[in-house]
């Protein structure tokens, strides 16, 4: 699932403080790279829905002027067949989280849909949620999503049939914001991470009993080997799309000898995309994008 970007340009780099965005932002520009974007999807094999496209007319009329709509990633998860819908941190993306919610409803069976009954103050976005493999998820309860709301959605994650849930508690600065603008999945064996995680522990929530493990050490157990960067641009550099386990979709302005520099990545297939525009608002290509449907691996 997609949004297009907003109909509003961001004019001037005083306005774009305000907003809690990195730069002025062109409308036609951003425009012109989703669809770019939305192209390569497609020619992919990606069947791809943009949810504005099913709103009504006046629905559509506050949606078109909602700046961050384009970052549909932290709307909702899939979890195995179960969808869980998420709940913004920041009251500004609000009213596109209850439009997209209401949309995506209406395409699945009840039992799969799943809104978690937010305590108090409960947050999540899913920029937050990474699954690791059939058995473990990775939830980081930084600057956006709380603790709170893990409480609410651990029972949704179990029943699904995942047996760990990994929370990490990484800074809550903006370059360290969510969880993918610090970790991403790059291969069946492999994750990338900033290297300063090396220095946290992950709380492991097990149905029965919890358990502290360190990130790498966390890592290792189930498989992965951790290409930790010290030097990064943290947006084009991690926040890319698995398209599937062959390819990576990443930022054309990525340092890609840097972050592909992995043996095992060597048959990695990659391609770039100019999201420049996109992600002057603070995301990259995996908050642009929501994956409903993945092909089964075996
Ligand atoms: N998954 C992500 N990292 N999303 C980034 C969202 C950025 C957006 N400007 C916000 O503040 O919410």
């Amino acid at each position: 699932m997609l949004c297009k970007p907003s109909e509003l340009s961001i004019p001037d780099m005083k306005t774009a403080y305000q907003v809690g965005w990195k730069a002025p932002v062109d409308k036609r520009k951003a425009l012109a790279s989703h669809l770019n974007m939305r192209q390569v999807l497609e020619e992919q094999g990606i069947q791809v829905i943009d949810y504005s496209e099913y709103l009504s007319a006046t629905e559509l009329k506050l949606n078109d002027q909602l700046i961050n709509r384009c970052y549909v990633r932290d709307l909702a998860g899939v979890v195995r067949k179960q969808v869980i819908t998420g709940r913004p941190a920041i009251s500004m993306r609000l009213p596109e989280y209850d439009q997209a919610h209401q949309v995506m409803q209406s395409w699945f069976n009840p039992d799969r849909f799943f809104t978690p009954n937010g305590t108090k103050g409960a947050t999540l976005e899913f920029g937050d949620v990474s699954i690791l493999n059939r058995d473990a998820i990775v939830i980081n309860v930084g600057k956006r999503t709380s603790i709170g709301a893990i409480e609410s959605i651990k029972q949704a994650i179990f029943d699904a049939g995942f047996s760990e849930i990994a929370v990490i508690d990484l800074p809550r600065h903006d370059d360290t914001m969510h969880l993918d603008f610090n970790f991403n999945v790059m291969a069946a064996n492999l994750v990338v991470a900033k290297s300063f995680l090396r220095f946290f522990p992950l709380r492991v929530i097990c149905r029965e009993h919890t358990r502290y493990a360190m990130f790498e050490d966390y890592m290792r157990y189930h498989g992965y080997e951790v290409h930790a960067l010290s030097s990064y641009d943290t947006i084009p550099d991690i926040n890319f799309l698995n398209i599937n386990p062959e390819t990576i979709l990443i930022s054309q302005q990525a340092n890609t000898a840097r972050v592909l520099d992995h043996p095992k990545l060597k048959q990695k297939k990659v391609i770039k995309v100019d999201v420049t525009e996109l992600e002057k608002g603070g995301g990259g290509i995996r908050c642009m994008t929501l994956p409903l449907r993945r092909r089964e691996i075996s």
